[in-house]
């Protein structure tokens, strides 16, 4: 397959610088040494009522001047909401109806459903435990995989319906709104950066853990998106944090109806030669029972084979593909993701 070269233009960069790079179609896991060090970090971590919010930036997607806030926003703190983004609340509704009511299903019967995951979908058994999370994984450019020809099969086909001809279609042009204002680059690397067929959609349910008991799950562990951008869509029981520099450590993302939240991943980051930042952030199951969290996730990247690469030249040229195989690697390996630090020229 072809390599296309990549460079955005400088007159691109200097309002713009995308950067990191997504990885693979799976979150990518920091190193477990990093998820000591941090505050809160680990099993046990800090539930959401302890934690100081972190105030994100809102951004309306009609706005005249999206570009300028958008990169104020992408520079620091990497994450925002968006407003006026144009998904009918009956739409996230119904999706996440049509999603209870499939991981409501008996252990025997989700367990077959297409894209169904138990744990992180990452390949070290390791991270398998620690997550305390189960959800469906759909890869929007693909056709629905055929669902058993019974209940279960038949809600499943309509749940994919729903994800693959109306919720996805929303969030790939949300992607493309927010990309093109943000990176001015020409049609070439539009296309290429961000590519159109399609992305990936996850639905999860955290379930409530017991804070009592001898080991804590994290719902989520500390880790960076290995995409261009992830868009969230997550219900009002909260549990999203991100990590903030310095002493600041771990902030919470307080959950406001029909809103969604955006935040950079890798490939964003790679893109902008570190001038934009793919946040750290986690996810606390709940911990109050019968209570659980559940999320709506997309996640935009860029062409497998385009060549990414900035002036600044903070990373060696590479594509998006060559980024996901490292990290299938460094996680077959390791249990957790290396990202980015595998690609930096300079420290
Ligand atoms: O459930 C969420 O809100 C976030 C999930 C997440 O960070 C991910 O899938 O990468
Ligand atoms: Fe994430």
């Amino acid at each position: 397959m072809s390599r296309k070269n990549f460079m955005l233009s400088p007159a691109s960069c200097a309002h713009t610088d995308l950067s990191s790079q997504l990885g693979c179609h799976l979150r990518i896991h920091l190193r477990r040494s990093m998820e000591q060090q941090v505050p809160g970090g680990g099993a046990g971590a800090a539930g959401d009522c302890e934690l100081e919010e972190l105030q994100l930036p809102t951004l309306d997607l009609e706005h005249d001047e999206l570009t300028e806030q958008l990169v104020a926003a992408c520079r620091d703190p990497g994450v925002f909401r968006l407003v006026n983004h144009g998904v009918p609340c009956d739409l996230t509704a119904r999706l996440f109806r049509l999603t209870r009511g499939l991981l409501e299903l008996e252990p025997a019967s989700k367990s077959n459903l297409p894209g169904y995951f138990w744990g992180t979908p990452a390949l070290s058994l390791r991270v398998k435990e620690l997550n305390w999370v189960e959800g469906l994984h759909v890869d929007a450019a693909l056709t629905s995989p055929a669902a058993e020809g019974d209940e279960a099969g038949d809600a499943y086909s309509a749940f994919r319906k729903v994800v693959t001809d109306e919720y996805v279609p929303h969030m790939a042009r949300i992607a493309r709104k927010l990309f093109d204002a943000l990176a001015g680059v020409d049609a070439e690397q539009r296309t290429s950066y961000l590519e159109e067929r399609g992305g990936t959609f996850r639905a999860y349910r955290y379930p409530a853990r017991d804070p009592a008991a001898a080991v804590q799950y994290m719902g989520m562990e500390p880790h960076t998106d290995s995409s261009v951008l992830s868009i969230l869509n997550q219900d009002l029981v909260g549990g999203l944090q991100v990590l903030r520099d310095g002493s600041a450590g771990w902030r919470r993302v307080r959950p406001v109806e029909g809103t969604l939240v955006v935040n950079l991943g890798d490939m964003m980051q790679a893109m902008s030669g570190d001038a934009y930042r793919s946040a750290v952030h986690r996810v606390v199951a709940p911990s109050s029972p019968g209570t659980e969290r559940m999320s709506l996730c997309y996640f935009a990247f860029p062409e497998e084979d385009a060549v990414i690469c900035h002036p600044s030249g903070c990373y060696r040229g590479f594509s998006y593909r060559e980024f996901r195989e490292q990290v299938q690697a460094d996680i077959k390996a390791t249990g957790a993701k290396v990202g980015l630090a595998r690609f930096r020229l300079h420290p």
